[in-house]
């Protein structure tokens, strides 16, 4: 019996949508749904009889319609193929992840095309949406920045205090004190260290020394800005940029960490440990020929509250 062509096309063609491992669906002008493969059924438990010819929008009301309109403007317009990457919008349709329920995805990451349907007489009046599931791809991709932006912090950041190393530290002040020679509001620079620290480890030991230094951190992150640049200078000495502060200000910032840390009592072991900081600090000055020449007024200034009996803020000439 001879099999009508158009039905066994049909057939095939439903076979097609059925079989493959991307959602399709075809939508009019008017963003109608025209055809709604099986992969978009599974995901959406919508069946094609239920969204046939209705409007998208009113079944994914968390479709940005006016985004998505405009983004398939030129399919119709200029007849030209859409592209829509996940790293701009993770997904079109908010279907859920099917990985294992270790996997960090809550809903499934969308490559989408947007394709034009040509008519016989070369009008576009429908467009054929073809959604790829790369949630595998992208999770990688983020797993693969999260442990980028780790280890760039591993990188800047020293691993007792917390506070940026001396490396990344110096790498800042040098960019300060660039942009200081080009500004008007001068930054101030404080160099800091504990007093009788050796004796801190001669007394209690190393470990001790080390919670010591981790409280001084603390007190410090506390005591600063945001956007004050701290860092530990090496041993027991830590450095700290004020950008577009004046020295006023700066010695009412030095003056509050050294009265929390000689208010502190650092516990450790249960035995309680009190220590006193020295601080020296240097406004930055517009004849300075190098950054060594600020660096070197504060810790004058350092020097010279560590020989005048410490815990002292003095502040540079
Ligand atoms: N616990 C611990 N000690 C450290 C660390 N790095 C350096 N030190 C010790 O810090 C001490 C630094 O002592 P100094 O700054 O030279 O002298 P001080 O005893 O603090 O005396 P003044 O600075 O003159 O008040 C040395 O004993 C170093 O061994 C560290 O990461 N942990």
């Amino acid at each position: 019996m001879a099999v009508d062509s158009s039905l066994a096309e049909m057939h095939w063609k439903h076979d097609l949508l059925g079989s493959i491992e991307v959602g399709i669906v075809v939508l009019d002008k008017e963003f109608n749904v025209k055809v709604w493969n099986q992969f978009m059924e599974n995901h959406s438990s919508i069946v094609p009889g239920m969204i046939q010819d209705k409007n998208l929008f009113e079944f994914f009301p968390e479709i940005d319609n006016e985004w998505f309109m405009r983004k398939a403007a030129p399919a119709f317009s200029l007849k030209s193929p859409v592209f829509i990457i996940w790293e701009q919008r993770p997904y079109l349709f908010h279907f859920d992840c099917n990985r294992p329920i270790t996997s960090q995805a809550n809903y499934m990451y969308q490559n989408i095309t947007i394709f034009p349907l040509a008519s016989l007489t070369g009008q576009v009046e429908q467009v054929c949406i073809v959604i790829y599931d790369v949630t595998d791809e992208a999770l990688s991709k983020l797993a693969m920045q999260s442990l980028n932006a780790q280890l760039e912090n591993i990188n800047r950041v020293d691993g007792l205090t917390g506070l940026y190393n001396r490396r990344f530290w110096e790498e800042q002040f040098i960019m300060e004190y660039k942009r200081n020679h080009r500004s008007k509001n001068p930054s101030a620079l404080i160099m800091l260290d504990i007093d009788h620290f050796k004796k801190v480890n001669d007394t209690h030991g190393h470990p001790a020394g080390d919670e010591v230094l981790k409280i001084v951190g603390s007190i410090i992150k506390k005591a600063t800005r945001e956007t004050d640049i701290a860092g530990r200078y090496g041993g027991d000495e830590f450095a700290i940029i004020l950008p577009d502060t004046p020295a006023a200000d700066v010695e009412f910032v030095a003056e509050r960490i050294r009265r929390l840390v000689e208010k502190c009592t650092v516990v450790y072991d249960e035995v309680n440990i009190s220590i006193t900081i020295s601080i020296g600090i240097a406004g930055f000055k517009h004849n300075f020929t190098d950054n060594i020449q600020w660096l070197d007024s504060a810790d004058k200034a350092l020097y010279q509250a560590k020989n005048s009996s410490r815990n002292r803020v003095i502040l540079s000439e």
